[in-house]
């Protein structure tokens, strides 16, 4: 699968861009807010219908317009794919596959795979416990569509129970009734999110240690451990024991939507002991892993968008990335960087066709 053409209006501060993709490698070099990150978040808006940076759809038009036009061209086994996303303000986004509106968004999520390594991925490691659930239910959601749906009742559930508890006054019988009912499906439906999750992060660890070993050439030992809430000895009876808690703060404690993955190196958190090219390199290792299982899970190969990837890391951790990279097993990649010094050893080193564009203020040229 690869992206041939691109086609931008109003996106950020991209006024307009035509480009022509290769179907090896796109470096996009220019410097500071030129625009380079820019453009991968569009590519990412056509495999997520979303922003990779902003969740508020109507800051990513173009400041003083009133909409903004996305349009792909892919090649997926041979087919023609044609991907359109439209925002006007105050109205509702537009995303078509191929001319057909989708009836929901859901829907695509899966279609095109791409993985995005950006220096924001820190937010993984130094923030709280939502960055880590939404990094997974994202990746597990591209090639799983069951656990989409799980995940959305789910939602759904704690948030008709949280508007409940806070209206709620006293935890009388009829009250305990209305939990149950709650309760049941935040089980049930808990149960099959945490073994999903279990199951993803199981299949990636080994996947994740290749990549960091080989990347960090063996110098540290790494791991990461998955946290549910669900698997606490008798998780019924804590739910329902934090009803009266509950009811005070007016939200719901428990369940699968507090779980959490510990990120370690040598036995603690890297958060506190990591230095900030180990943080960089686990990262780069977590999403490289999620490349290849995700390349097994979908029977074809995500894009891959490389964001400033070279900064912080020591030489030779960016050499053996580049050979990693340079490597048959990745398909279409897209790398941003602010020098073409820095990235022209490394196409020479890779030998993979490939194209450079200049980026300065939103305009492109190749
Ligand atoms: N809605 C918008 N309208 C106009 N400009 C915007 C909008 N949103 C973001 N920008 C601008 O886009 C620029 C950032 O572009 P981008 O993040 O792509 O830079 P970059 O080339 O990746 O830079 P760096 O090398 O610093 O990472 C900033 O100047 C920002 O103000």
């Amino acid at each position: 699968m690869y992206l041939k053409q691109l086609h931008l209006i109003n996106f950020k501060n991209i006024e307009l861009a035509q480009l022509q993709l290769n179907k090896g490698i796109n470096c996009f070099i220019g410097p500071n807010g030129a625009g380079k990150t820019n453009l991968l978040d569009a590519i990412y808006y056509m495999s997520f219908c979303k922003s990779f940076f902003n969740p508020v759809d109507s800051q990513n038009i173009q400041h003083k317009h009133d909409f903004f036009v996305i349009q792909g061209k892919y090649d997926v086994n041979n087919e023609e794919e044609h991907i359109y996303c439209g925002l006007k303000k105050g109205q509702k986004k537009q995303f078509k596959r191929n001319k057909k509106e989708y009836d929901k968004l859901s829907n695509h999520i899966g279609l095109l795979p791409l993985v995005m390594i950006s220096p924001q991925d820190e937010r993984l490691i130094v923030e709280g416990s939502e960055q880590r659930r939404k990094y997974i239910d994202s990746v597990i959601s591209q090639y799983d569509k069951t656990y989409l749906e799980h995940l959305i009742n789910y939602n759904k559930v704690i948030s008709q129970r949280n508007i409940y508890l806070k209206k709620l006054k006293n935890l009388n019988a009829q009250a305990h009734e209305m939990l149950d009912i709650w309760d049941f499906q935040i089980i049930e439906l808990g149960r099959k999110i945490s073994h999903s999750r279990m199951q993803f992060l199981e299949e990636l660890k080994p996947v994740f240690l290749e990549m960091y070993n080989f990347i960090a050439a063996q110098k540290e030992v790494v791991e990461f451990d998955y946290k549910s809430n669900l698997n606490q000895p008798d998780f019924e009876g804590s739910l329902k024991e934090s009803r009266e808690k509950d009811m005070i703060l007016g939200y719901t404690t428990k369940g699968v939507h507090k779980d959490d993955v510990e990120f370690q190196i040598g036995g603690y958190p890297i958060k506190k002991m990591g230095s900030q090219g180990q943080k960089k390199t686990f990262l780069i290792a977590l999403k490289l892993g999620q490349f290849k299982f995700l390349s097994e899970h979908k029977k074809r190969k995500p894009l891959l968008l490389l964001d400033d990837i070279f900064d912080k890391l020591d030489n030779e951790r960016g050499d053996r990335l580049i050979e990693l990279v340079g490597s048959d097993f990745f398909s279409q990649i897209f790398i941003t960087d602010t020098q073409l010094n820095r990235i022209e050893p490394v196409l020479n080193k890779i030998q993979k066709e490939s194209s450079i564009f200049m980026v300065d203020n939103g305009k492109f040229n190749n």
